[in-house]
């Protein structure tokens, strides 16, 4: 039990019926007793949050209907076992309902009685503590800060959004590079949600083939086609009440991107095969790592779909505009990797973390935890030393070069790789670029930069 003191309040104007309770009671050291012989005395007490109170009906100075409504107002929690003089039962109930635990006519049974209802009610107590407890620890395990690593500006203006998110039903848009985490924050937002006792379904359109994406998402009647040997419901309905992820939204057949808004106009579905409609009230949260602006431009995304699924963005930054979050990253999937597989305590060497702040990560975050892990199982004596970690797998010149850039954006690049390796010192890195500090300066406050 979480609380071993039970804090127990004994109101009753007969100085020798309460020293009667008291001591019966008191063969539990875990009580903790306190006698009251006015109603007045007793309810000046009340800010000390008594778990029980055992109430004489009828004392000199209140009657008892009324003490019992003022514990209520000033302390909710405490359970109020009523011990009345006569057996009325209409009294009684007026009484329970009123929100009183027991109803205990005094004779000589009172005391073992009073015991038992007392042990309920700490019983109650214990599994009520231990319920809070256990939602606190879920809601701790979903707590983004908790799961989603960064400290950088760019990843606090996520967790911002996120938060946002998390407060309303409004549809949300996650866009950003393969790997940056969208999925990660999709689910962060639903467990952060009211939906998140709901359901919270996946949905990768660009995994599924064309052809079965609309009985997927909304289901089929039986018999709607060759092989559908029974009626399935689609994944909008799974995910009814809950949350729907629809990843790698830029995928969608065109043909689809007109049914799909259907749905989210109508907020009703149709199963394949099938005439009948079902309603559907699913939170939507949609990813691409495709820039939909500009597919709307070339026609591959309707555009009034485009405005339907914006709702609310959020741009996850590539990992090489997170700054120390590289180095923030590879420390905890190193922690985590190592006690996955006990294998002690490792340390990244000051030139690995060298070698790590200078790649690009093309392949993102989950590109650094691959690394990561793999110099972990590299690595000798605990350290992880720059040999250990691999870069081949994606050179990074090539990366680098791979997309085709203005000299601008080349120059912008370089700048900030240099500020990520030199922990942002601004004139180090000056110096060793050969450029202004002042166009370094002027690059981070026009936010071309991303700053620490
Ligand atoms: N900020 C972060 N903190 C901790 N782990 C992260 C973070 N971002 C991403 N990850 C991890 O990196 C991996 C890739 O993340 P995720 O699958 O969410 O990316 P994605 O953007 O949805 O990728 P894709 O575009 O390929 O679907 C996962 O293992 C995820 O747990």
């Amino acid at each position: 039990m979480k609380n071993s003191s039970f804090k127990i309040f004994i109101l009753d104007d007969d100085v020798w019926y309460s020293e009667l309770l008291e001591y019966h009671l008191s063969l539990n050291p875990d009580y903790e007793l306190k006698k009251f012989h006015s109603a007045k005395d007793c309810l000046g007490s009340l800010y000390e949050r008594p778990n029980v109170l055992t109430l004489d009906y009828s004392l000199p100075d209140k009657n008892g209907a009324e003490v019992l409504s003022k514990i209520k107002e000033q302390s909710p929690d405490t359970q109020v076992i009523i011990i009345s003089g006569q057996n009325d039962v209409a009294t009684a109930v007026d009484l329970l309902k009123k929100g009183a635990y027991d109803y205990i006519v005094k004779d000589e049974d009172t005391p073992e009685r009073l015991w038992n209802t007392i042990n309920k009610i700490r019983e109650n107590v214990s599994l009520r503590e231990e319920i809070d407890q256990l939602r606190e620890e879920i809601g701790q395990k979903y707590d983004f800060s908790n799961f989603i690593i960064g400290n950088s500006d760019a990843m606090k203006r996520v967790f911002t959004m996120m938060g946002k998110a998390a407060k309303t039903n409004i549809t949300v848009s996650i866009s950003g590079e393969t790997g940056t985490g969208k999925e990660l924050v999709a689910k962060a937002i639903h467990y952060n949600s009211a939906k998140k006792k709901s359901p919270y379904v996946t949905v990768n359109v660009a995994a599924i083939p064309r052809e079965l994406i609309e009985s997927e998402l909304f289901g089929h009647e039986k018999g709607a086609f060759t092989g559908a040997i029974a009626r399935r419901l689609g994944k909008f309905e799974e995910a009814n009440k809950g949350t729907i992820f629809l990843d790698e939204i830029g995928e969608l057949d065109i043909s689809l991107q007109a049914k799909l808004l259907r749905v989210l106009q109508e907020k009703e579905i149709t199963r394949v095969g099938g005439n009948s409609v079902v309603p559907v009230n699913t939170r939507i949260i949609v990813a691409t790592h495709k820039d939909l602006a500009e597919e709307v431009k070339k026609g591959n995304f309707r555009e009034d779909l485009y405005y339907r699924l914006l709702g609310l963005p959020i741009h996850l930054p590539p990992l090489r505009e997170r700054g120390p979050d590289i180095l923030v990253l590879a420390k905890h999937f190193m922690d985590a990797f190592a006690k996955e597989n006990g294998l002690g305590k490792m340390t990244l060497s000051t030139e690995a973390q060298e070698k790590l702040l200078s790649h690009a990560y093309p392949g993102n975050v989950r590109e650094l935890k691959a690394l990561v892990e793999l110099a972990v199982v590299m690595a000798d004596d605990n350290i992880i030393m720059p040999h250990d970690i691999n870069l081949t797998v994606s050179n990074r010149e090539v990366d680098f070069l791979a997309k085709e850039r203005t000299l601008r954006e080349y120059t912008t690049e370089i700048i900030q790789r240099f500020l990520n390796k030199y922990d942002h010192n601004v004139l180090l890195v000056a110096e060793k670029l050969d450029v202004g500090k002042s166009t370094i300066y002027r690059m981070l406050q026009n936010k071309e930069l991303v700053s620490k």
